[in-house]
């Protein structure tokens, strides 16, 4: 890229087949390491007409090389990778389907993503470049309002990926190492959780470890402040609310505790914030 002065914006269009998983940890750099490049979010553009077959056909990876398909979990489909790492999905072609058809998509990707922004549009018209699809800062900032509109608790309709939120009192800076800790285990190690009294469900009778896509959380500090929680796949870090500009109100009774949603596969929350307490709070 041999270009005098600098880019406004570099858009990558990847492919149907690409899963944003892999690159967008390579984009998603390091203040430190001072590169005039950084991931400003993904965009996920989805055809409102064939987006549910599309949620029903596995990825190659799925299938095995004899032909037939995994024995355990339901289908991971490309489809639902794009959407499960994407800061904003648009909805295209809404004219080609009835409100209710309209209504089942918007409600089958919430269950898949429900911290991404929804669009929905006819030939891809959005009202606005800026905000919209360009200057997210969906890498460098965590908008409290979409924890708290991911934690309402949405309903599962996706068997194969899911959003979810665990909570946490104020930490104090001990605590808040061992989350560090927590998370580089679920993160990069994929251990098993397991604790069969918990919903009833075992992951690990499951045959399955959690796969988390994306982590974004605001954590509520016992000695004031707030740090937000950023990750995709293996990537994560913890940012000063205050070094972002973002709000430190935690007056609220809905922000006086902290919460991480997790978007990913195999995920079991009862399971999951167990194991968050056992790790942070004892
Ligand atoms: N009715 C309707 N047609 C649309 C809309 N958006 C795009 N089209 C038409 O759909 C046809 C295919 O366009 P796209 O689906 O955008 O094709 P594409 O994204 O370039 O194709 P791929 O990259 O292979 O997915 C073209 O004739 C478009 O004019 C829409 O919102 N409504």
């Amino acid at each position: 890229m041999e270009k005098r002065g600098k880019f406004d914006y570099i858009l990558l269009e990847t492919t149907g087949l690409a899963d944003p998983g892999n690159l967008a940890p390579l984009f998603w750099v390091d203040d430190g390491l001072g590169s005039t490049i950084y991931l400003d979010g993904i965009v996920t553009l989805v055809d409102a007409k064939n987006i549910m077959r599309c949620l029903s056909e596995p990825t190659p990876s799925e299938t095995q090389t004899d032909g037939t398909e995994h024995a355990h979990g339901p289908h991971l489909s490309t489809a639902h990778l794009q959407i499960s790492h994407a800061d904003v999905i648009v909805i295209n072609k809404a004219d080609l389907v009835s409100e209710a058809e309209l209504d089942q998509v918007k409600a089958r990707i919430s269950s898949i993503n429900a911290l991404a922004k929804i669009h929905v549009t006819e030939h891809s018209k959005v009202p606005a470049l800026e905000g919209v699809l360009l200057d997210l800062h969906a890498y460098d900032k965590v908008d409290a309002d979409s924890i708290d509109f991911a934690s309402k608790g949405h309903s599962h309709l996706d068997p194969a990926i899911s959003t979810m939120t665990l909570t946490l009192p104020p930490l104090s800076p001990a605590q808040l190492e061992k989350l560090d800790t927590f998370l580089r285990n679920i993160l990069w190690t994929r251990f098993f959780i397991s604790h069969p009294e918990a919903e009833g469900v075992s992951v690990e009778s499951a045959g399955s470890r959690p796969e988390i896509h994306r982590t974004k959380g605001r954590l509520v500090m016992q000695e004031g402040g707030v740090k937000l929680l950023q990750g995709v796949r293996e990537v994560f870090e913890f940012i000063d609310a205050a070094d972002v500009g973002a709000s430190n109100d935690s007056s609220s009774p809905d922000r006086a505790n902290g919460k991480i949603v997790f978007i990913g596969r195999n995920l079991v929350p009862a399971a999951l914030q167990k194991s968050l307490e056992d790790a942070v709070l004892t």
